[in-house]
């Protein structure tokens, strides 16, 4: 099986914009996705989500299906870069490992994730995270 590849957010933005076949799937729930921002042009497939907050059974074919129509032509499993983003890197772990395992060959994850760890006031985006870094992103 390949090996999850860690990707800081600006070496995650960098690949996105330099690699025709990638897409970046925002794997968080639907709350944080919408009212705590997101990364501009990511795609939102949650691994665990409301109202059960259980691992989603269709993430891998849900990524599937939109690699598939994103990339016609191409075999998503072997052509395609996908990039997960969490909160802080946790969750996109497990979310990965569930593609590396249903035979997706480039699978990376932003090590950092949206927010980033907590600092010592317990709060996030202050050390780390794809929006600590500048990078663009949006909210509703
Ligand atoms: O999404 S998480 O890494 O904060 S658990």
């Amino acid at each position: 099986m390949p090996d999850l590849h860690d990707l800081s957010p600006k070496q995650a933005y960098a690949l996105l914009q330099e690699t025709p076949h990638s897409v970046l799937i925002d794997i968080r729930s639907s709350m944080e996705y919408l009212f705590v921002g997101h990364p501009v042009g990511s795609v939102h497939i949650a691994w665990i989500d409301e109202p059960d907050w259980v691992e989603n059974p269709d993430f891998v074919a849900e990524i599937q299906r939109l690699l598939e129509n994103r990339f016609k032509g191409c075999n998503p499993k072997q052509d395609a870069s996908v990039v997960l983003i969490c909160r802080s890197g946790k969750r996109s772990r497990e979310a990965a490992a569930a593609l590396l395992e249903a035979g997706f060959q480039q699978v990376m994850h932003v090590d950092e994730g949206f927010e980033g760890e907590r600092d010592e006031n317990h709060h996030r985006g202050t050390v780390g995270g794809w929006r600590f870094h500048g990078l663009p992103w949006e909210q509703c």
